[in-house]
Order: structure tokens, then sequence, then C-alpha cells
């Protein structure tokens, strides 16, 4: 959806929400966030900007990020009294009002409503929608207005008029249909709105049955990959962050230029600017110097036949001249002159064009980004400070094992430190999640139970480890099941075969479940190989394993019929081309290999033994988020 950049939005939360309880509508929590948020989320890529109408709480509607106006009539005098608040503010030729407890507007809403009032050349449009056999529903509220139209708004007011449509006759108004009646629902009562408020995760059992030939015994990482992908659901929620705050942080909306950059036609090089036409095609030509032009101080001049300006990188291309000569290919005649030779430059040489980095009105920036330092600077360069960022991902997550001890304790016979906390913290780190950390968890249902639910309850992801094979003492199967909606697998995979996997909840809250195998190594690549991508998802963001190719400097035998990851290390052959050695011992409690490692060798399904020389994919640690 493209912003109009003619059109203001206004959200309408303005009302007194006497249907609530007395409640403020638009602050209620709906899906994760306000309903205000969700109204604003859907508004703000078809408008050029958002603002809120409200009569109370107005410092909580503007920590959403956006201007915040309450009614210019006393004693909450309804949606028109917001309408003429928005129109007298209102920088634009249009105003678009959405109600605060309509959180499924339509994305085309500003489009359609525009393309007809210019089409039937109208003051106001507004929305309607007919059900099949039903009365037409008009949905007044939904406005795109002129906002020039100020005036006349405002006397009708001021004769106490109230009424939505009470204007429409000194106004050109006119109806727009919509298909979809949905879009325009309102929510009225709290009951409405929490039953609406329920996860809309597909069953495990829907996304399975669309698998072919699904045996939850012996997956294929790929049919496992694309269950937990299609399973996860982002999180909606959205937070206005100072620029340097959104590093690492999950782009929620396009970045949109408001400006062309470079804003101006501008040097590349420190030199000579000139007209094309003046280069000679043989020989010489001499040119006089009749000004300097320096990066931030244009000079109004628009050099003749036979003139050029001294200017230096970034300076803005005086009028007529289309080209720059570098200083060092001219010959200098004292300060007021200088020498061109045929074929040092080509017109058009080292010119730099407005907007040919961004133009003003596309989008610099993607939704689902994470953000670089690139980035960062990409959009300073915009002068942008705030970007909209989706909130962080919390993921809660315990070790589980009678024969686990913490640091700091004694070592008993038969008993090891956990490490696994260490390595799911580290790496939950480096994906950017709030993270809570339980620490150990007795192999005891009661304790089980309690962890699980109490992870749900505060966290969107659950993260455990150990107790997912098929052990005497592995509790944590039967609890999960009985939370919720988990599948337990064995996947055709070395290390990290068994897997569990859903969706639990308690007391309301739903969290997505990943039971990651207990050995040390296993974990990790459960991790890094499902629960990687997922949490992704779940932030916002599309970022699939960047896989590279390198040649293996040894034989490796590997199985056909599972996928198997062997901890490498990638130099560079003598060659200079990217090569792999396996690291010693493979075994899947072994960690010391892991931390030798830089990458991990990844051998697909298919594939057999690998001979020195064959090239094999490879997935690096460093830089891995
Ligand atoms: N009969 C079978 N036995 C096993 C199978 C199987 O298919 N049939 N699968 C094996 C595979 S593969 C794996 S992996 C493990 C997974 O076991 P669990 O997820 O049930 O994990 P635990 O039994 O709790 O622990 C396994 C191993 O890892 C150590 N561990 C556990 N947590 C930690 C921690 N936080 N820090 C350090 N080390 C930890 C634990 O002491 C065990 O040695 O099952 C195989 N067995
Ligand atoms: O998952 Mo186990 O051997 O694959 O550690
Ligand atoms: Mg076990």
């Amino acid at each position: 959806m493209t912003q109009q950049a003619s059109i203001s939005g206004l959200i309408l939360a303005g009302g007194r929400g006497t249907r609530m309880g007395q409640v403020d509508k638009g602050l209620q929590p709906f899906r994760g966030k306000t309903m205000a948020a969700h109204v604003l989320e859907r508004l703000a890529p078809q408008v050029a900007s958002v603002a809120i109408n409200a009569n109370q709480n107005l410092d909580t509607y503007a920590a959403l990020g956006v201007p915040v106006w309450p009614d210019d009539l006393a004693g909450f005098a309804g949606p028109l009294a917001g309408m003429e608040a928005g129109m007298r503010r209102c920088q634009t030729e249009f105003l678009l009002t959405a109600p605060c407890d309509s959180p499924f507007l339509p994305p085309d809403l500003a489009a359609r409503l525009l393309a007809a009032l210019r089409a039937q050349d109208a003051g106001l449009a507004f929305a309607m929608t007919q059900e099949p056999g039903r009365r037409p529903q008009p949905h007044p509220v939904f406005c795109l207005v002129k906002a020039s139209l100020l005036p006349i708004l405002s006397q009708y007011l001021a004769e106490g008029g109230r009424r939505m449509d009470g204007w429409y006759k000194d106004v050109k108004a006119i109806e727009v249909r919509f298909e979809d009646a949905d879009a325009f629902r309102n929510i009225n009562t709290l009951d409405e709105l929490h039953s609406l408020d329920t996860p809309r995760a597909p069953r495990l059992a829907e996304v399975t049955s669309c698998l072919s030939g699904y045996d939850p015994d012996a997956l294929p990482v790929k049919d496992a990959q694309r269950i937990i992908r299609a399973f996860v659901q982002p999180v909606r929620a959205v937070e206005q962050v100072a620029l340097r705050a959104a590093l690492g942080r999950v782009l929620a909306r396009d970045i949109v230029s408001p400006i062309d950059v470079p804003a101006h036609d501008n040097s590349a090089m420190d030199g000579y600017a000139l007209r094309g036409d003046d280069l000679p095609a043989e020989g010489q030509t001499r040119l006089a110097v009749i000004g300097t032009v320096y990066a931030g101080k244009p000079m109004d001049v628009a050099p003749g036949p036979g003139q050029c300006v001294r200017i230096m990188t970034g300076g803005v291309m005086p009028a007529g001249c289309d080209s720059v000569i570098p200083q060092e290919f001219v010959a200098d005649e004292g300060t007021d002159a200088i020498v061109v030779a045929a074929g040092v430059l080509k017109a058009g040489d080292n010119r730099r064009f407005a907007g040919e980095d961004l133009k003003a009105g596309s989008a610099a920036l993607r939704e689902g980004k994470i953000i670089r330092p690139a980035d960062l600077g990409l959009v300073a360069s915009l002068g942008i400070a705030e970007v909209p960022v989706r909130r962080r991902l919390r993921v809660a997550f315990f070790s589980t094992g009678d024969e686990l001890r913490s640091i700091g304790q004694p070592l008993d016979e038969g008993s090891v430190y956990d490490s696994n906390r260490y390595t799911i913290y580290g790496m939950l780190e480096r994906l950017g999640c709030d993270i809570v950390d339980m620490g150990i968890v007795r192999d005891d249902p009661a304790a089980l139970e309690e962890a699980l639910r109490s992870a749900c309850e505060n966290a969107d992801a659950i993260i455990t480890s150990g107790g997912v094979s098929v052990g005497a003492a592995d509790y944590t199967k039967q609890i999960m099941a009985r939370l919720g909606d988990v599948t337990f697998w064995k996947i055709g995979m070395r290390p990290g075969r068994p897997l569990a996997f859903g969706r639990i909840a308690s007391n309301g809250h739903g969290a997505f479940l990943f039971g990651l195998p207990g050995n040390p190594v296993a974990v990790m690549v459960s991790f890094y190989f499902f629960a990687r991508e997922a949490l992704l998802r779940m932030m916002g963001a599309d970022a699939p394993l960047p896989l590279l190719r390198a040649r293996s400097a040894g034989a490796i035998r590997k199985k056909p019929g599972r996928t198997e990851y062997q901890r490498g290390v990638l130099t560079h052959g003598e060659d200079g081309m990217p090569q792999v050695r396996i690291t010693g011992s493979q075994g899947s409690g072994i960690l010391r290999s892991m931390s030798e490692a830089n990458c991990m060798v990844v051998l697909h399904d298919g594939q057999g033994n690998v001979a020195a020389g064959d090239m094999v994919d490879v997935l690096m640690f460093e830089g891995l988020v």
C-alpha cells in the first residue's frame, strides 16, 4: 500500500467509552497491544501522518509516538468534534478518520475513498458495506474529508449539530462500497474484546495434515522446519524508538524517504564543474574559472560556454554544468583559468544525481528488516529521529534434570554442571530477545508443570532443554502434552534427534514451546536449525540461515537418509578459496569441539560420503543471529 501524501490520518479516540463501562476504549489491550495501536498500525502506511483525537489519558496515547489532539468543543461532543479538531490542525488537503475500536480496518481504505472522492468530485467520502440480503450499512466514521470544509463543519457544530450525517447536505458526501464488512467491525464490549483476543495459531494437526507421508518418528529436517514456520505467529506490538536504540531490532513498518538523497545534483570529485559541450574533441581547451563551490555552500552562478567553476566533492552542481573534471587532470593557468585536454573526461562524468541514492516517496527500508549499522546511517540520512520497531520477544528458558548443578554448587557424584542455560542464554542474547532465565527444574511432574505454566504466563516463547527423549525420568513430555498442543518428533538428523514443539497455554496466556534435547551440542544444533528461525519470525523478521559453500579439506563419512551437522573450522586453502575441516570428536555431548569450531558443515538428507575436495554447505557461527 502506498502512502497517500495528500491525506492525514486521525484516530477517533475521544469518546467516554460508556458502552465499555467507562473505560478508555482505545487503550484496551487486544492481541498484545492497545486497540488504538492496532488502528495506528493499519492506518499509518496509508497516509502521510497520523494523529489521535483523545479527551482523556493524553500521555498514554502520546506514548504511541504520534500527536494527540483533544476536542476544541467541551464535554465529549462526539466524533464530529474530533473530526473538527483534526481538520483544524490538518496540514494536508484531506483528513481520513477511523475509530479507535476498529482494529481490522481495510488496508486500502485511504486509496479507495480518495479515488471515489476524486472521481465524483465530492467533498467527503465515507465507507459502506452491504452483506447479501441485508440493508446497506454506512460507516460514517471511516471518512475522508476535504480539510477546507472546516468552516462548514464548525458552523454546524456551533449551531448544536452533532449527527455524523447532519452536515452532509452542505457538502457533497458520497458513500463508497467496501466488500469486507468484518473490516469495519468495531469492538464495543469488554467481553467481545476478550473473545477476539485469543491466539489465532492453527492447530498443529492442521499444519501437519498438509504434509504427505508425515511421520513424527522419522521427520526430515526440512519438513520439521516447514511445520514450525507455518505454526508460529509474530508478535504484533509496535513501539517507536530513538534511532540508535533501533540497532538490532526488527523494523515494524517501511521507512519511506521524505526527501531525495542526495537532495541536489552534486560533484563526486574535487575539481572543476563544466559544461560537457565545452570538452574538446581534440587538442585542448581553455576554460575560465568564474567561482568556487564548497560542499554545503552552493553558488548562484550559471557558467556560460567556455566557463567553469571550481567545485569540492559534495558541492551542488551549478546550473548548466553536467560534468566534473578532477583537479589532477587539468593544467592550471593561474587561478582563473584551466586547460582541459581531449580524451580525459566524458560529458556527465563525476556528477552524482539528486535522488540517485533514494527518491522521495520510495521505501528506504522494508518492514521486517533487522536494523544494522548501515540502516541507522540510512535513516539518519533522511533526517528521521525515531523508527517503529516490533516489541522485543520475551523468551523464558530452563534446564531439566536431577543431575544438573548450577555454578557455585558442589559437583556430587554423577552430577554435571548445567551448561545448556549458558549456551541458550548466549544464543538468545545474540538474537536480541528479552530473556527470562528460570534456572534448573527438577525431574518432578509438579515442579515441571509449575515452571511451564509460569514460563507460559510470562513469555512469548519457551525453550527447555532435556527430557524429550525416552528416558524413565523424562516427565517433561507428559506435562507439555497436557498443557497444550505439543508434538514430539524424532527428526532425521544428527545430533538433535528428539524435539518437542508446539504451543501451550496457562490461565489464558499462550506461548510457543521448543523442547530441545539435553545433550549440550544437540541443544545448540536444534536451536540454530529450528528455534532460531522461528523466534526471528515471531519477532517479525525473515532471516533464513546464511549458508555458504566451501571445499572439504578431508573425507567425511555420512549416511544418506538423515541430515548431519558436523562441527568445522573454515579457513582458506592455498588457492585462497574457503576450505573447511571437521573438528575432532563429533559426540553430541562434546562441547569442546563446538567451541573450537567456527562453523557447522551441513550434510543434507540425500548426501552420502564426502570426498576430500568436494564442495559442502557451511553455516558460519560469526554473524549468526
Ligand atoms: N533409548 C534411546 N535413548 C536415547 C535416544 C533414543 O532415541 N533412544 N535419543 C538420544 C538422543 S539423540 C539424545 S539428544 C538424548 C536426548 O535426551 P533428553 O532430551 O531426554 O535429555 P536428558 O536425558 O535430560 O539429557 C541427555 C544428556 O544431556 C545432559 N544434559 C541435559 N541437560 C543438560 C544441561 N543443562 N547441561 C549439561 N548437560 C545436560 C544430561 O546429563 C545427559 O547426559 O537422548 C538420547 N537417548
Ligand atoms: O540429539 Mo542426540 O545424539 O542427537 O544428541
Ligand atoms: Mg533423557
